[in-house]
């Protein structure tokens, strides 16, 4: 069982500060170390940080949600509503968390097997891409339960945490 202490969702026109971050996530993709990465895009992707077509569509993001955890608080493996479209940035916050990615449910897995779990670990300031086969082929979440912030062998001293995730809503028409 998961609480979510906080959540505060925006729509429409972002607050100035979140167009600032949607600026800096722009430039750190663009100006980043990963520049020749990007020069990859559209050859092979599988080194794409994040495609041109989602980088350069406008508004970058006009929907953003913000997330207090308390320790202990989590989220649910989930993988995000489709009525938003592809290409979601999460800016970490506060205290180091580690997320989790499992393949959404197919049928060549079996029941019985624990799904493969790729732990992520985010520390403050992490910026988080998902886009493609992360966006809809894989679900993150984040357990923040004893024993489950693990990383390198030790538990994660577990602090408050916020984060910010930015989408943009699909057309609707
Ligand atoms: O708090 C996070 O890092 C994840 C938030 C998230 O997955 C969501 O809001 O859909
Ligand atoms: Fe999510």
């Amino acid at each position: 069982m998961y609480f979510l202490l906080l959540q505060a969702m925006r729509f429409g026109d972002l607050p100035g500060w979140a167009v600032e971050l949607s600026r800096s996530i722009h430039e750190v993709i663009l100006f980043g170390n990963y520049a020749a990465e990007l020069e990859n895009c559209e050859k092979g992707k599988e080194v794409c940080i994040f495609p041109q077509d989602l980088l350069w569509r406008e508004p970058l993001f006009d929907q953003l949600i913000a997330n207090l955890y308390q320790p202990g608080e989590g989220i649910c493996p989930h993988v995000d509503l489709m009525r938003f479209e592809d290409g979601i940035a999460i800016v970490s916050l506060d205290s180091s968390c580690v997320m989790h990615f499992s393949r959404v449910e197919n049928e060549t897995r079996n029941a019985q097997d624990p799904p493969h779990k790729v732990p992520v670990l985010l520390t403050p300031g992490c910026l988080i891409l998902m886009w493609g086969e992360a966006r809809y082929l894989w679900k993150h979440e984040i357990n923040r339960k004893p024993g489950f912030q693990i990383w390198e062998g030790r538990e994660i001293d577990q602090k408050k945490r916020i984060s910010v995730t930015l989408r943009k809503l699909g057309r609707t028409d």
